[in-house]
């Protein structure tokens, strides 16, 4: 039997929906469980020309696609986001962590969910940040480093949903060398990278320019990396972000950290944007997901492409498959 990936299917109103349909007919060799309402995927299914046949799962059966059905809270549009439905989106992920822990389900891909309708629902624990925060919360996850890879790059932050005003305090030597080592440790065991070089990229223009523009570099960033290389890891920066993206300099590093959102994603998705992956490190689970949002200018429509969700199932099955390796 093969291994069974939970596919979270996202906000109703969006793209994830279609696309998790379109992935369903497409010739994708996993064995994939939609999680989320039947009727929905069946109605989004249509819009992709996609049939919805897919049998209720069963943890004894082999199908390559199967639906795991929850039902939605209220009708569902596309493009008009509702916030009853936002605690609809929360129980699909808590669904594929419980499976996760139970053994059912043996990864987590997540079609895109809108962080906004959640907050607006006020249904989170507070505020919601992103699956990224949530899967860390749900699992009891100290700390877990996003990481996204395409376009033969792989980006890993140091920081994730954070206002930009609160990113220089979140920069800890504590918080540093935890990232910096899950990167270093789940480059190893999830991508068999056996010594993992990584760029570090600088927080302030220029790394700082000798601490003339920032001390950042100079009072957290450089004595967490020297501490780390001694320890034997192999880091090279503190980096100047703008020029860090550069062919020659990517070609030192395994992958880069960036020490906020907006510094290394950008660079990402202009390499890959609609085949990128997004994958948790640090979880006690295998979670993938897209590299982009819920589109919504796009839902209903059947012109979402589906390929970024084809890449985190394919990447998914991957992890599986390097987690049952005896070396892991
Ligand atoms: N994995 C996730 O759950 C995830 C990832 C990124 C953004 N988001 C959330 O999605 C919401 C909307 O974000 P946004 O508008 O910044 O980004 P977005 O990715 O939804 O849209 C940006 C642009 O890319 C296009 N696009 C996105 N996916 C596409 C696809 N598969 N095929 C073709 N075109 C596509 C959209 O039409 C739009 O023009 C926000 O709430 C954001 O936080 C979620
Ligand atoms: N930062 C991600 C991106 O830009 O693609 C996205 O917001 C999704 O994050 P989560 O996987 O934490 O929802």
């Amino acid at each position: 039997m093969r291994p069974a990936l939970a596919l979270t299917t996202g906000e109703p109103a969006g793209i994830g929906p279609e696309i998790s349909a379109a992935l369903a007919a497409a010739k994708h060799g996993a064995r994939l469980v939609l999680l989320g309402d039947r009727s929905l995927l069946a109605e989004r299914a249509r819009a992709v020309g996609a049939t919805a046949d897919w049998p209720d799962f069963d943890p004894a059966r082999d199908d390559d696609v199967a639906i795991l059905h929850l039902p939605l809270a209220a009708p569902s549009l596309p493009g008009r986001l509702d916030p009853a439905n936002a605690a609809y989106v929360l129980q699909l992920l808590d669904r594929a962590v419980d499976g996760c822990r139970d053994g059912t389900f043996a990864a987590i891909v997540t079609a895109p969910i809108h962080k906004g309708v959640i907050n607006d629902a006020g249904v989170a624990d507070g505020f919601f940040f992103g699956h990224t925060e949530y899967l860390a919360a749900r699992t009891g996850t100290e700390q877990v480093v996003m990481l996204l890879t395409g376009g033969g790059l792989r980006v890993a932050l140091a920081t994730t949903h954070l206002p930009l005003a609160e990113v220089p305090a979140a920069i800890t030597q504590a918080s540093l060398s935890r990232t910096l080592r899950i990167l270093h440790a789940d480059l190893k065991t999830k991508f068999g990278l056996a010594d993992p070089r990584i760029l570090v990229a600088g927080l302030n223009p220029h790394a700082g320019e000798n601490g003339h523009l920032g001390r950042e570099e100079i009072e957290v960033i450089e004595p967490t990396l020297d501490a780390l290389r001694a320890e034997g890891l192999t880091l090279i920066g503190p980096l100047p972000a703008d020029t860090l993206f550069n062919r020659k300099q990517l070609e030192q590093g395994d992958a880069v950290l960036a020490m906020y959102h907006d510094q290394g994603l950008p660079v990402l998705k202009f390499a890959s944007f609609g085949h990128g992956i997004n994958v948790t490190l640090g979880l006690p689970l295998i979670r993938t997901s897209v590299d982009h949002g819920t589109a919504l200018d796009l839902a209903g429509s059947g012109k979402a492409d589906p390929g970024s969700l084809a890449a985190a199932v394919a990447l998914a099955q991957e992890l599986v498959q390097a987690a049952a390796r005896p070396s892991h």
